[in-house]
């Protein structure tokens, strides 16, 4: 995928750079996602009270809506450590089990893209969250035995981007189960203030509403807006983000009113004129467009979705009545209409 898409909910080189500084470490500065914010604050909060290990959390949505970002606030309102590792990282069952015996008592370990364990890995896994044992092989050959050993009671959140990528017994295993949405304008503007504020930028309401407006939902496109629009501003405009200069800078970084970019136009023009509005497979639009199946689905597509430019049916994906707008095309078949939020109401 294009590494320097805009508006790609996934984080670059320069994200991770500055996503220390940005990223909220308590519950009260996690901005947005209110139910899981007040789910979460019981079961931390129960957990306490009872001296326990916090449940297995297993959070998914889409990239960039702040995973990582929750998993960090879950150890910090515990008042645990917590160890960071991810699914493909873990090769072999011994790399796991090293980890688990180093932790201590209510510790949290964050697994993230938890849907690319190794089944191997995924098996020493499930005693460990169930029981808080594992099994490990000690010698090798005729000699060789198993051992059971026990660890302390710890807290396992993974991060996936969709849940359907788990498998069925590990998904069981979770005592809680978050899923991130998308967040609305209001809330990203919030975000963006807080970040300007942080960053020492001065913006006024005007832009960060214009910026929020833009960034498809997601914080981490919202942060990065943030800084390509302070370049501008800071040449072009004295410094301040308002709302004329906030949209004057994005109008020149190509970002669309609905916060678009050519790669989303290329997918909906692509659905409309090449294959009749559809529906057409994902397979087919991958292909046409040289991008992963994997990329189209998890990034690409769920914005589009939620905010009602296309359909995901069984046969394929559809363009609505609102893409054919938005792409200056006249609405064509009464079928996309059916799907069409605004006219089926
Ligand atoms: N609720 C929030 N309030 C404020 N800022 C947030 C929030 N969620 C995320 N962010 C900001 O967005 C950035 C990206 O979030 P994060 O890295 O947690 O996303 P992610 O879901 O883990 O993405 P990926 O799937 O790519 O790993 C963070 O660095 C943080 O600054
Ligand atoms: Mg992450």
């Amino acid at each position: 995928m294009d590494e320097d898409r805009l508006i790609a909910p996934v984080a670059t080189r320069e994200d991770d750079a500055v996503d220390a500084s940005l990223r909220p470490k308590r519950l009260a500065d996690y901005l947005g996602q209110q139910p899981v914010k007040e789910q979460m604050q019981i079961y931390i909060d129960a957990a306490k009270g009872r001296s326990e290990a916090l449940d297995h959390v297993l959070i998914f949505g889409p990239p960039g809506l702040g995973k990582t970002t929750l998993s960090h606030v879950i150890a910090n309102e515990l008042g645990v450590s917590l160890r960071v590792t991810s699914g493909p990282v873990i090769e072999r069952a011994g790399d796991l089990a090293a980890l688990l015996t180093n932790l201590q008592p209510h510790d949290v370990l964050f697994i993230d893209e938890i849907h690319r364990l190794s089944p191997v890995v995924e098996e020493v896994l499930y005693p460990a969250m169930e029981d808080f044992q594992i099994d490990i092989m000690i010698g090798e050959g005729p000699a060789a035995r198993s051992i059971k050993l026990d660890l302390p009671p710890f807290t396992l959140v993974g991060a996936t981007t969709r849940a359907g990528l788990l498998t069925a017994p590990l998904r069981d295993r979770f005592g809680i189960v978050q899923r991130l949405e998308f967040y609305s304008a209001d809330e990203l503007a919030h975000i963006v203030k807080r970040s300007a504020q942080i960053l020492g930028i001065q913006c006024v309401d005007e832009g960060a509403a214009e910026i929020a407006r833009r960034a498809r939902g997601t914080p981490r496109i919202a942060n990065r807006l943030l800084r390509r629009v302070r370049d501008y501003a800071q040449v072009r405009a004295g410094g301040v983000i308002n709302g004329e200069v906030a949209s004057a800078a994005m109008q020149m970084l190509k970002v669309d009113p609905e916060g678009f970019d050519d790669l989303d136009r290329r997918l909906l023009h692509l659905i409309i004129e090449n294959f009749d509005g559809g529906p057409v497979g994902v397979e087919s639009l991958a292909a046409a467009l040289s991008e992963e199946r994997g990329t189209l689905e998890d990034v690409i597509e769920p914005y589009l979705i939620q905010q009602g430019f296309l359909v995901r049916s069984a046969r394929g994906r559809m363009a609505t009545h609102k893409a054919y707008r938005h792409m200056g095309f006249k609405p064509k078949s009464r079928e996309a209409s059916l799907f069409d939020e605004e006219s089926s109401s």
